[in-house]
């Protein structure tokens, strides 16, 4: 064990991320399971519960825009990841969800901006709907912690 690593590495926990969007339901932001950290499903959900890249004018139109929705999504996971020492860079596996594929072209720029050929291996699909209507997309991730010891060199009741 180590200061940077107060748990060991093999010690699994569950992250909940203060001054982020509360969890939907009980399970945290993200759980450490030895050297690997499990980003829970995230959207562009604020800590007050309104969702960036969704906007209501005053005639009651809303207007949805994925870009700002997919960026808003990166960014959380990134602050959520920031909680169990890691990075963007460590990310090894994402699942993306849309509720649209025509949506398609506009998150993958965005994605763009942030990862390439030596990012994350990805799966992109479609879902039938999100928890919240104004929701076009949700990211659920896996990273790498790189300070973690080679996994199986610790090990804790909770991994048995
Ligand atoms: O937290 C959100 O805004 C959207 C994600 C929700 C889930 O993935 C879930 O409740 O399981």
């Amino acid at each position: 064990m180590s200061a940077a690593n107060p748990n060991g590495a093999g010690a699994a926990r569950g992250i909940l991320v203060a001054g982020k969007a509360t969890p939907r339901g009980r399970f945290p932001h993200a759980r450490v399971s030895g050297d690997l950290v499990f980003v829970s499903g995230t959207s562009s959900r604020r800590p007050d519960n309104s969702i960036a890249g969704a906007e209501v004018d005053g005639f009651g139109t809303t207007r949805l825009d994925i870009a700002v929705q997919t960026r808003a999504v990166i960014e959380n996971i990134r602050e959520v990841l920031a909680e169990a020492g890691c990075t963007l860079e460590d990310l090894v596996q994402a699942t993306s969800y849309l509720v649209d594929m025509n949506d398609f072209a506009g998150y993958n720029a965005v994605w763009a901006e942030y990862f390439d050929e030596q990012g994350p291996a990805r799966t992109t699909v479609a879902v039938h709907a999100l928890p919240h209507p104004h929701l076009r997309i949700e990211i659920q991730a896996i990273a790498r912690r790189r300070d973690a010891a080679p996994a199986g060199t610790t090990t804790t009741e909770e991994d048995q």
